[in-house]
């Protein structure tokens, strides 16, 4: 019998000229290959894919084994194999009442302390119970860097209209333009400092949160009692300073982006209140749920890692964009760089074989409209084919300001359908002779004015960014690409690619300070250094 992977390719040869467009004579096109969940739409009418490519893909996941990696994921097996652990993200959102054991023991009980416990600290901080030297806590500075601050930042971000609780703001980069920038306008006296931070080794972060504490120190006589600590290792966080009753733990099967669910997330509690956080999780719970029993051909993370591994496995393009037109997911973009890149970014299987395929893709974007005013022009006639994500909502908050959201709406459609069906020779000679052009310059003209078309992309609607509904987005994502993983034999939830870097970059500081000589380095780097240091 054929190989799956193969057939696709046949597949993918035999559709290569066809226009998406064509796909839509049928016209049950969109409601056969659109699927939908609670208050959400998926519609991927605007690919390549048609009904006998979606059920080869189909066949890779059961080729893949996904429904038993999916209920070992769930159930707490070790899956996470080259780190020797459980990936149980979902615990973290599982509802009171639900068992979830990893070596042997239910993780359920811990999980719901913890959660209650940072509700205690959250509404006492809001409402002013939990103080600081200076009186009732004006601002909250989580200092965190990749999952411990990407998550959060992007969620407080997207969920704007639900803030009632003090100003929050994140520290991540070590340049210390970035805590000294965010520290410069508050008051210690009424600060709250967030050391979130799973390993509480992350050099970044340490070395803010000990600046950070100097400035605190600067002006208030106990600048630990203002400290919180969101840590897999308390005993380090108490090496701090930093009181067990302002520690928040968590179990080393929360990845780092994958654990905004839990203590991580207790920035956005604070901000959002603990009764809208927990809507937050009831969404992903909801989307867990979803992903566990929908049939494929109606499951939302599903389908939408087959059309990645579709775009990108089979037709070979080698990035993807996320345009949210939900100005307030500014931040998803770079929150699904580290998601998606970090966890599929990998050349071996989980055996350690070459991986044999191309590995995930490069993902990027930026909010539309924005996008359309600079890098929209490549989308849409650039020689790459980059698949689109666009997200939109049906209504803002803001219903005195419905013409604006018409206007994005309208925007964001017209961008989908303009990628798809492009602008032919013809009809750009036929505008520009209407506009007075005619002879060789408007032939010029014309070649200029055409727009190849046939860029596929999906559209992901939904009816709000609530809590609940943000919840179910985050975890759409981490499904696809937990399923996108498991088809390519990747284990997403290492980053064993991060570790060369930041070794390199210890053995470096010595030689920047002087302490050290360059020598044994390349001769780039020893020229660098030379030019820094001087
Ligand atoms: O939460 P920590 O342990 O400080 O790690 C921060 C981030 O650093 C990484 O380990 C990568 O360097 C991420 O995976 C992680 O989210």
């Amino acid at each position: 019998m054929m190989d799956i992977w193969d057939r696709l390719q046949g597949l993918q040869a035999q559709v290569a000229q066809r226009r998406i467009r064509s796909l839509f004579e049928d016209g049950a096109r969109f409601d056969g290959f659109s699927a939908r969940f609670d208050g959400m739409l998926l519609d991927y009418s605007k690919t390549n894919i048609d009904a006998e490519i979606r059920e080869a893909l189909i066949a890779l996941t059961a080729q893949a084994g996904l429904a038993e990696v999916r209920e070992a994921m769930f159930t707490g097996d070790k899956i996470n194999r080259t780190e020797g652990r459980a990936a149980l993200h979902t615990a973290l959102r599982a509802p009171e009442g639900a068992v979830i054991e990893t070596g042997g023991q239910d993780v359920m009980p811990g999980v719901i302390e913890t959660r209650a416990r940072m509700a205690r600290f959250a509404t006492a901080l809001r409402g002013g119970a939990f103080a600081g030297q200076g009186g009732r806590i004006t601002d909250v500075v989580n200092i965190g860097i990749g999952g411990s601050d990407l998550g959060p930042a992007m969620a407080v971000a997207a969920l704007a209209p639900y803030h009632d609780g003090p100003r929050v703001h994140f520290v991540s980069n070590v340049d210390g333009a970035h805590i000294h920038d965010t520290l410069a306008g508050l008051d210690p006296e009424t600060t709250v400092i967030i050391v979130a931070s799973k390993t509480f080794t992350t050099i970044e972060t340490m070395t803010n949160a000990a600046t950070a504490r100097d400035w605190m120190a600067e002006t208030v006589a106990d600048p630990g009692a203002q400290f919180v600590a969101l840590s897999s290792s308390t005993e380090r966080a108490a090496e701090f300073g930093i009181a067990p009753e302002r520690v928040f733990g968590f179990e080393d099967w929360v990845g780092g982006r994958y654990s905004v669910w839990g203590p991580i997330g207790l920035s956005l509690m604070i901000a959002i209140g603990p009764d809208e956080f927990a809507r937050f999780l009831d969404g992903a719970a909801a989307m867990d749920a979803h992903f566990r029993t929908a049939p494929e051909s109606g499951n939302l993370p599903v389908l939408l890692a087959l059309v990645g591994i579709w775009h990108r496995q089979i037709c070979g393009y080698p990035s993807r964009a996320v345009l949210p037109y939900d100005q307030r997911l500014a931040l998803l973009p770079p929150y699904l760089q580290q998601l998606e890149m970090e966890s599929n970014g990998k050349r071996v299987a989980i055996d350690g074989a070459d991986l044999g395929r191309v590995s995930g893709p490069i993902v990027w974007g930026a909010p539309g409209t924005n996008g359309q005013h600079a890098f929209y022009q490549l989308l849409h006639q650039g020689t790459d084919v980059v698949p689109c994500e666009f997200m939109v909502a049906a209504e803002g908050h803001e219903p005195h300001l419905a013409h604006h959201h018409r206007l994005l709406v309208a925007n964001c459609l017209a961008q989908a359908e303009a990628l798809m069906k492009g602008r032919d020779l013809d009809s750009a000679r036929v505008m520009l002779a209407a506009r007075g052009w005619h002879g060789d310059a408007a032939e010029v003209q014309a070649r200029h004015r055409v727009f190849p078309g046939n860029r596929p992309s999906v559209m992901l609607a939904y009816d709000r960014l609530t809590p609940r509904r943000l919840g179910q987005i985050v975890a759409l994502y981490e499904h696809r690409v937990f399923v996108e993983g498991v088809v390519l034999g990747i284990n997403s939830f290492d980053q064993w690619g991060v570790e060369l870097g930041k070794e390199m970059a210890t053995a470096l500081g010595p030689v920047l300070s002087g302490e050290e000589s360059a020598e044994g380095k390349d001769g780039s780097t020893a020229g660098l250094v030379d030019f820094l240091r001087r």
